[in-house]
C-alpha cells in the first residue's frame, strides 16, 4: 500500500504546477456539489415559505450559473487530467522497460516471458485505470468532509449522530481488506502463469502438432485456467464484500439519521427546509461513501499491480554495469580466463579452474560436447554473468573493475540464431553502431557479402525483414548480423556457433567471409564442428567444464587416444555436395561404428552405397518413440535431441547426439521398437541405411550378421 501511495505522491509531485490546478478545479466542482442540495434549505427557508418571488429567481440565477461555471470548469479539469495520468503512466512504463535493459542474464533466466510481460500489460494497466479514476476519488473524499462540516452546521446533534454512526460503513473493508489485496495478488501471479503458458504454446506449435500434444496442452489448459477462475472469483468476492458490507453500512445510517432528523423536525427543533437539506446531503454522503468503497477494489488492484512492479524495480543486476568505472583501454596484449571457477546454480560447476591466454590478433576455437561449457566461456566473456571465482582479464585488467559499456563496445558477437529486429535490413545492420552513416552501414553489408542481394530487393536497404527476420532466409539473416557485428569494426570478434545451423553450401560461404573479415582481428570462436576451427591458432577442447587439450589442429591430432583426435575421427570421413543434398561415407569411417565392427572393407565400400541423405529442417521429428525401425542413421551435420517418456508420458531429454553420432543401429538387425524420440534442434543432414538392403548384403557373410547379433 506505502509503494502505491508513494508511487501517486512522487508523480504528483513531479507535475505539482498541474496538481494544483487540478485541486483548484475539484474544489471548485465540490463547492457547487454540495451547495445544490443545500440549495433547498435556502429556496424553501428563504423564498417559498416567506413568499419572496424576487429572492427565488435570485437563487435559481445563482444556481444556473454555477452549474454553467462548474461545467466548464469540469471539463477543462477532464481534459488536463486526461493528459496529466497519460503522462504519468508513459514515464512509469518508461522506468519499468529501462529497469529491465540493465538486468542480468540471469533475471530473465528465472523470469518466464509472460510474466515479464504481465506487468506491463495488466500490473500497469490496472495502476492506470484507477489512476484515472484518482479526480473522482478525490471528488469524492473531499466531499465526504465537506458534506460533514454543512451537517454539523446545520444541525450539530444529528451530523454528530451520522459521524458517529459512519465506522459502521468502514468494516467490511477493515474486515476483508487485507484478505482481497491478498487475494488480488494471488490471481495476478495466475495472470501472469497464464500469460506465459499461452506465449510458450503459440511459439511452441511445431513441437506441439509434431509430438501430437494437443490433448496434453489443452488439459493443461484447462487446469490452469481452472486455477485462475478460483483465484480470480475469490478476488472478486472479497472485493464485492467490502462493497456490500458498506453499503449496508450507509443504509442504517441513513434510516437511523432520517427517523431522529424526523422527530426533531416535528418537535420543532429543525426548520423543514434544513431536514430536506439534511437528509439530501445525507443521501448524497452516502452515494459518496459508496463510490469510495466502489473504488475500493479498483485500489486494491492498483496496489497489487504496483507491488509487482515493485519487485522488478527492486532487482538488482547480478552484473553491475559499473558505470562509474574506468573506460576498459583497447586491448594490446591478450585476453586472459585466471583459475575461472564458474556455475549457473550453486549445485552444478558448469567451468572448473579454467585458465587460458587468448594474445591479440589471434584465432582461439572452443569445441567440446554440447554441456561441456563453450556457450559459459563467452558468456563469461561477455560479462553476462561474473565468475564465482578467478577472474577474467584484459591485458591482465579485470573486466568487472571497468566500465560494461566499454568492454562490449570492444566486441562484437554472431550468435547461432541472430535475432533480427522488425523494420528494414538497415535499421537492423545500424543497431551495431547507431551513429553510423549509411555509407558505413553499405561499407559493412559488402563486408558481409549481403549487399548485392540487399540491392537486389525493390526496396534495397529498406526491405522490411519481418518479424524476427522471418522474411530473410538463415543464410541472409546471418549476413545481416554479421554486417551488424563488423560495422561496430571490433577488436575481438566472437562466433557463438555462427554457422551451424546452415545448410553446408552457405555456411561455407559464410565460413570464407567470416575468415576475411577475422584476419587483423582477435576471433574467439564457439563451434562443435572441428573442420571450423581447423585453422584455429589455438583450439580449447573443454570436456565437463575444463580444459582436456590445448593445441593447433595437427598439435591436437598427435595425441595418441585425444578427445580432439576422436572427435575428428567421428566428424571426419563424409564428403558432401556442395548443396548438401548429397553425402558420401567412407568405408574406413564406416568401420569405426561398432556395429560394422570386423567386415572387411570390400565388404563396407559396398554397404556405403546404400545409404542415402537426408536432410531435416531444424525441429522435426525423425524418429518416434515406440515406432517400429527398420533404419540406422548416422549424423553427418547438426545436432539432434534423444528424448524418451518419463511415468507421465512427458519427454524428457537424455541427450544431444551431433556431427557424427549415431543412431538405431539395432535396426538394421532387429525388428524392435524405437526406444526413444529423436528430434533436430538444428537443420540435420543424416545418412541411412535400410535393414532390408543390409540384411541383404550381409546373406554372403551370414556368420558375421549372427556374431552383429549377439553383440547387441
Ligand atoms: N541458464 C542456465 N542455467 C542453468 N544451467 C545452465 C544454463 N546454461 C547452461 N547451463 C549448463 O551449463 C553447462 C554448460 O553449458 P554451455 O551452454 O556452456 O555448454 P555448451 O558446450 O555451449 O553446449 P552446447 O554445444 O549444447 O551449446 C551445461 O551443463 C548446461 O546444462
Amino acid at each position: 500500500m506505502l509503494t502505491f501511495f508513494t508511487f501517486l505522491a512522487s508523480a504528483f509531485w513531479r507535475h505539482k504546477g498541474r496538481t494544483l490546478l487540478l485541486v483548484a478545479a475539484l474544489l471548485v466542482e465540490l463547492a457547487f456539489e454540495t451547495f445544490m442540495p443545500l440549495s433547498f434549505k435556502f429556496i424553501i427557508d428563504l423564498a417559498i415559505v416567506p413568499k419572496n418571488y424576487e429572492r427565488l429567481i435570485l437563487i435559481l440565477i445563482l444556481m444556473g450559473s454555477g452549474a454553467l461555471a462548474t461545467v466548464m470548469i469540469g471539463l477543462w479539469r477532464d481534459r488536463m487530467f486526461a493528459g496529466l495520468s497519460a503522462r504519468m503512466m508513459a514515464e512509469e512504463y518508461k522506468r519499468l522497460f529501462g529497469k529491465l535493459q540493465t538486468l542480468s542474464a540471469d533475471f530473465y533466466h528465472r523470469t518466464s516471458g509472460g510474466d515479464i510481460v504481465a506487468r506491463f500489460n495488466s500490473d500497469l494497466i490496472s495502476i492506470d485505470a484507477f489512476l484515472k479514476l484518482i479526480p473522482y476519488a478525490l471528488l469524492s473524499l473531499f466531499g465526504l468532509v465537506l458534506n460533514l462540516i454543512v451537517l454539523f452546521a446545520l444541525q450539530w446533534q444529528l451530523a454528530l449522530l451520522a459521524v458517529v454512526g459512519l465506522p459502521l460503513c468502514l468494516i467490511g473493508p477493515k474486515l476483508f481488506g487485507k484478505k482481497a489485496l491478498d487475494a488480488s495478488h494471488d490471481w495476478k501471479e495466475e495472470q501472469a502463469e497464464l500469460t506465459s503458458t499461452i506465449q510458450e504454446n503459440t511459439g511452441a506449435q511445431p513441437v506441439i502438432k509434431a509430438f501430437g500434444l494437443q490433448t496434453l496442452f489443452i488439459r493443461r489448459f484447462h487446469d490452469r485456467m481452472n486455477a485462475y477462475a478460483d483465484k480470480s472469483a475469490n478476488a472478486s468476492f472479497l472485493s464485492f464484500l467490502i462493497d456490500r458490507t458498506t453499503n449496508m453500512g450507509t443504509m442504517f445510517l441513513n434510516l437511523a439519521t432520517i427517523g431522529v432528523g424526523s422527530l426533531l423536525a416535528y418537535n420543532g427543533v429543525l426548520s423543514i427546509g434544513s431536514l430536506l437539506a439534511f437528509s439530501t446531503i445525507l443521501i448524497s454522503l452516502s452515494y459518496l461513501v459508496a463510490a469510495l468503497t466502489w473504488l475500493a477494489p479498483m485500489l486494491i488492484e492498483a496496489v497489487s499491480g504496483m507491488e509487482r512492479v515493485q519487485e522488478v524495480m527492486e532487482e538488482n543486476p547480478s552484473v553491475a554495469a559499473n558505470e562509474e568505472g574506468p573506460l576498459l583501454a583497447s586491448l594490446t596484449g591478450g585476453i586472459a580466463f585466471a583459475n575461472v571457477t564458474f556455475g549457473y546454480t550453486p549445485e552444478h560447476a558448469s567451468l572448473r579452474g579454467v585458465s587460458l591466454t587468448i594474445p591479440k590478433q589471434t584465432y582461439a576455437a572452443f569445441v567440446g560436447a554440447s554441456g561441456s561449457g563453450k556457450s559459459t566461456i563467452i558468456n563469461l566473456l561477455m560479462r553476462f554473468y561474473d565468475p564465482q571465482q578467478g577472474a577474467v582479464l584484459f591485458d591482465g585488467v579485470d573486466i568487472r573493475s571497468v566500465n560494461l559499456q566499454s568492454l562490449r563496445a570492444q566486441t562484437g558477437i554472431v550468435f547461432q540464431e541472430s535475432f533480427l529486429f522488425r523494420g528494414s535490413i538497415l535499421e537492423n545492420i545500424r543497431l551495431g553502431k547507431p551513429d553510423a552513416s549509411d555509407a558505413e552501414v553499405e561499407q559493412a553489408a559488402r563486408n558481409a557479402e549481403i549487399h548485392d542481394f540487399i540491392v537486389s530487393q525493390p526496396d534495397g536497404y529498406d526491405t522490411d525483414v519481418g518479424e524476427r527476420g522471418s522474411r530473410l532466409s538463415g543464410g541472409q539473416r546471418q549476413r545481416v548480423a554479421i554486417a551488424r557485428a563488423i560495422l561496430r569494426d571490433p577488436a575481438i570478434l566472437i562466433l557463438d556457433e555462427a554457422t551451424s545451423a546452415l545448410d553446408p553450401a552457405t555456411e561455407a560461404a559464410i565460413n570464407r567471409t567470416l575468415a576475411q573479415i577475422a584476419a587483423s582481428r582477435t576471433v574467439i570462436s564457439v563451434t562443435h564442428r572441428l573442420a571450423s576451427a581447423e585453422h584455429a591458432d589455438c583450439i580449447y577442447v573443454l570436456h565437463q567444464g575444463q580444459i582436456a587439450e590445448q593445441g593447433t589442429h595437427q598439435e591436437l591430432l598427435q595425441l595418441p587416444e585425444g578427445r580432439y583426435k576422436q572427435s575428428w575421427n567421428k566428424q571426419s570421413g563424409f564428403e558432401i555436395s556442395e548443396d548438401g543434398f548429397h553425402v558420401e561415407v567412407k568405408a574406413e569411417r564406416l568401420r569405426m561404428f561398432p556395429i560394422f565392427e570386423g567386415l572387411d572393407l570390400p565388404l563396407l565400400a559396398e554397404i556405403s552405397r546404400y545409404f542415402v541423405t537426408e536432410s531435416y529442417a531444424k525441429e522435426r521429428t525423425v524418429i518416434y518413440e515406440g515406432d517400429p525401425g527398420d533404419k540406422f542413421y548416422v549424423i553427418v551435420r547438426g545436432k539432434v535431441e534423444v528424448l524418451k517418456k518419463d511415468a507421465q508420458g512427458e519427454n524428457q531429454q537424455v541427450a544431444v547426439l551431433s556431427d557424427g553420432d549415431f543412431l538405431g543401429e539395432v535396426a538394421l538387425i532387429k525388428n524392435i521398437p524405437r526406444t526413444a524420440t529423436i528430434r533436430t534442434l538444428t537443420p540435420v543432414v543424416f545418412i541411412s541405411l535400410q535393414r532390408e538392403f543390409f540384411q541383404e548384403l550381409m546373406q554372403r557373410a551370414p556368420h558375421l550378421l549372427a556374431l552383429m547379433a549377439s553383440r547387441l
